[in-house]
């Protein structure tokens, strides 16, 4: 014991003294003190949040009530603080609402519903009202108008920290020249430090969001960014959880609240993508590792000389001989019929065999004579025959074979036979024992694993050699795989809400069973199109790529993960790569160390994607934007600021997937442009030095000088175009001809433009004429190493011009 503990010991009272400091602390208390959680640590970032917090809340607003949205933010310097004023054209808020939204944190439309929305915790823009009390002592001043009303509510409050509730300082009505819509004026001491953070939020905010239209005023600039498109964001629904990945807690707290009192009807009920056959498998998979499963055997061989009629007609008494034999019959017939048997199954033959002779021979067949019969043909089955030459040994021979036969199947053939032999005997015997306990030979399969793992043990120990931990698996897996799920009826929702690890059964009953994705219409992806677009619109870059993955769960949250690869163009090759974060639509401007997004860019290998990585690990270097968008009815943050994303498994695995689609996309580019840069380099030469000695061969051998450009387009397997006009009596004969000497098949584009009528032209050209100019446009495919020719007249002299589309111009040669 310390010292200081003895002291406790001694004084009495102490715990009582200390107790009466202990009290509740409000919730607005708690975030006045902690404001960094909710991204308020400092002026410059305190600005930022609230510009963030009051546009992500007027976008929601907007889309919810199917308005383009149309928002105005302005931050003005007010003496020593600044003010910041956003307006939006949202369907506004009504005057019971308006006081709670703004003057009590936790409070919002979004924490219970599953579905697509900036805002989540209901805290945002209180904690905005908040800081600006605290830092200028001013009262938020909140304008809003909702539809069809004629005039507006203005209200000036602020938070009472202490109850949590707003405290209201003037309330009136007002004019306002919006229809509808918010104004929100906040004061706070601030800075434009992070003036930066500031236009990357809402430049970023105009990429994903194309349909709204934007406007930032501020001391130093002005920034308009008008919509892109008036397609609003598909709309959202609100889902219920998806069974895969709820935590234990949410599904107790689900089954205590269900109306339903069934598990079929609770996973039907509560739960997306579970309808009857899927809640089907949900229970077939919670009774394996609730109640276990039944071992199955095989009926006896006609070889094995078990008479099971024999069996059921020592059991039966008191029936009379024609019905028993019937009864004893039908049994030995079932039994006969299949490949493998348990315990319930025989029991139902058993009941069978029961009604049928009761209705052919009117003879009841009650429960304890179904009961001895089922036991009789069940100890058969498990235990041995009953024959004369039986000794002990011979007992659990059936057993000790069938086990073998699977131990066999499960093992690698490496096995020695008397190993398997010897371990199948082992696993027998405790099968054997089981009977004792549990005449049904009910096991979990931790409980099969057990006996698994001792027979392995004692094989180990006493026949000297390995029994691993990958045959020990083969072989439970084989042997579960013949056993049979119980048809017990589950427990009852209440009796599940009471009982943890029965839930937690559940849970991985649902986790194990194959449920189809959740539905996405309750999210908003941007969809790749529109992630490429977005990038356009924003760097001026040589590539682009983009991918939208499929939906998937997190914690019974659906999410979808998007990217984009900007690279080259007017992109800083300086310095590492940009790597934009979005979750739900929202650019995530602050912590981009500790964002899973960044986490993942990180351990990509980039080097194998084209982009120089020192090290091989960290952010890559080089002229591109890296983009993701993580799109959830529940984004995990690592904190109530909303900066950064959570570390969650599922999601990351998700991110890495959608990011190496795009980044193989980059690849094949930057591939393809180095050897065409390659190629380039090499035509260059060549077109140096080939002229040159074609005068020299000429010269030396006196002949013309032999055609460069073809020689060109050999060496190079380039595709050749080249013209001729010949004249052809008054008339000029022109042919355009297209070799190719590449090792891919070619379709090209070809337009030659004539200042003259062409005439006798081939079928498959058109012609369009514009200002005197004829369009000659052909579409050839052509072979590897093949021709293909145009021909055509014009009557008169013409000048002609060929434009070559389709081919990459490292890769094409145009003579004319
Ligand atoms: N401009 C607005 N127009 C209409 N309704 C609004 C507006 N701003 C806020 N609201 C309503 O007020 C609620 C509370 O907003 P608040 O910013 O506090 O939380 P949130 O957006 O739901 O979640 P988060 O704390 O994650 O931002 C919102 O859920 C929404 O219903």
């Amino acid at each position: 014991m310390t010292s200081f503990q003895s002291t406790l010991g001694e004084e009495s009272g102490i715990a009582e003294e200390l107790a009466e400091n202990q009290q509740a602390i409000s919730i607005a208390e708690f975030f006045e003190k902690n404001k960094h959680m909710l991204g308020f640590d400092s002026g410059a970032r305190g600005l930022v949040t609230a510009v963030k917090e009051a546009v992500d809340n007027a976008l929601d607003a907007a889309e919810e009530a199917g308005i383009l949205p149309d928002i105005y933010v302005e931050i003005q310097e007010a003496g020593d603080y600044y003010r910041l004023i956003v307006e939006d054209n949202g369907p506004g808020l009504t005057k019971e609402s308006l006081p709670k939204v703004f003057g009590k944190l936790l409070y919002g439309s979004r924490f219970h519903v599953r579905e697509q929305n900036r805002g989540q915790q209901g805290i945002g823009i209180s904690a905005a009202v908040l800081y600006s009390q605290l830092t200028s002592g001013k009262p938020a001043k909140i304008t809003s108008r909702t539809q069809g009303e004629s005039e507006a509510q203005y209200f000036e409050l602020i938070v009472d920290t202490d109850e949590n509730e707003p405290e209201i300082s003037v309330e009136e009505t007002t004019s306002w020249d919006r229809p509808h819509g918010t104004r929100i004026e906040l004061e706070m001491e601030a800075n434009m430090r992070a003036r930066n953070q500031l236009h990357d939020y809402v430049k970023h905010t105009a990429v994903v969001n194309p349909h709204a239209r934007l406007e930032l005023r501020e001391p130093d600039a002005h920034f308009k960014f008008e919509r892109a498109t008036d397609q609003l964001p598909e709309e959202t629904e609100e889902i219920r959880p998806h069974p895969h990945g709820v935590e234990l807690g949410t599904v107790l707290k689900m089954l205590a609240a269900t109306d339903s009192h069934s598990v079929s009807g609770f996973v039907q009920e509560e739960f997306t993508r579970v309808g009857k056959k899927t809640a089907e498998s949900i229970i077939d998979e919670f009774r394996d590792r609730h109640d276990g499963r039944e071992m199955r055997w095989r009926p006896p061989a006609s070889q094995e000389e078990i008479d099971l009629r024999a069996v059921v007609a020592d059991a039966t008494a008191n029936k009379g001989q024609e019905a028993t034999s019937a009864f004893a019959g039908a049994i030995a017939d079932a039994v006969d019929e299949r490949d493998r048997i348990a315990h319930h199954e025989l029991r139902e033959m058993v009941a069978d065999a029961a009604e049928a002779a009761e209705a052919d021979h009117g003879t009841t067949f009650g429960d304890t004579v179904q009961e001895n019969a089922l036991e009789a043909v069940w100890l058969a089955l498990v235990d041995a025959t009953d024959d004369d030459e039986a000794d002990s040994n011979d007992a659990d021979s059936r057993l000790v074979g069938e086990l073998y036969d699977l131990a066999d199947e499960a093992t690698s053939t490496r096995k020695d036979d008397a190993v398997v032999h010897a371990f199948a005997d082992r696993l027998a015997g405790m099968f054997t024992d089981a009977l004792d306990e549990d005449v049904r030979q009910r096991l979990t399969q931790r409980e099969l694993r057990e006996y698994v793992d001792r027979a392995a043990d004692l094989t180990e120990e006493y026949d000297d050699v390995a029994f691993g931990d990958t045959a020990r698996e083969n072989v439970v897996e084989t042997i579960w795989g013949v056993m049979a799920t119980v048809p017990d009826e589950p427990p009852l929702v209440r009796e599940l809400a009471d009982d943890r690890d029965a839930a937690s059964d559940l849970i991985d009953a649902m986790r194990e069973t194959d449920i189809m994705a959740p539905p996405t219409r309750c999210l908003s992806p941007i969809t790749a199109d529109l992630v490429e677009a977005g990038l356009r619109k924003e760097f001026d870059a040589e590539f682009y790529a983009s991918a939208s993955r499929d939906a998937e769960v997190h914690g019974g949250d659906p999410f979808i993960v998007e990217a984009g690869i900007a690279y080259g163009g007017d992109l800083g090759a300086e310095g590492s790569v940009d790597v934009l974060r979005f979750a739900n639509r929202v650019p995530l401007v602050y912590q981009r160390g500790a964002c899973a997004t960044t986490d993942v860019v990180k351990s990509i290998g980039w080097r194998n994607y084209g982009l120089d990585q020192p090290g091989g690990s960290g952010l890559p270097n080089g002229p591109a934007v890296i983009m993701i968008h993580v799109a959830s009815t529940n984004v995990p943050f690592t904190s109530e600021s909303k900066d950064a994303v959570a570390n969650v498994p599922a999601i990351e695995d998700e991110i890495e997937l959608a990011i190496r689609e795009a980044a193989r996309e980059l690849k094949r580019f930057l591939n393809k442009r180095r050897s065409m840069q390659k190629r380039r380099k090499k035509q260059n030469v060549l077109g140096k030095i080939l002229p040159e000695m074609a005068t020299k061969v000429a010269e030396v051998t006196g002949r013309d000088e032999p055609d460069i450009d073809d020689a060109i387009a050999r060496i190079m397997n380039n595709v050749l175009v080249e013209r001729e006009v010949e004249a052809n009596g008054d008339a000029k004969a022109v042919s355009v001809v297209v070799e190719n000497n590449s090792s891919t098949a070619e379709r090209l584009e070809i337009t030659d433009i004539v200042t003259a009528e062409p005439t006798a032209l081939p079928d498959d050209v058109t012609v369009v004429e514009m200002d005197g100019e004829w369009f000659v446009k052909w579409e050839p495919d052509v072979g590897s190493g093949d021709e293909a020719t145009l021909e055509y007249e014009v009557t008169t002299d013409a000048s002609f011009d060929l434009s070559v589309k389709g081919v990459e111009t490292e890769k094409l040669t145009v003579k004319q």
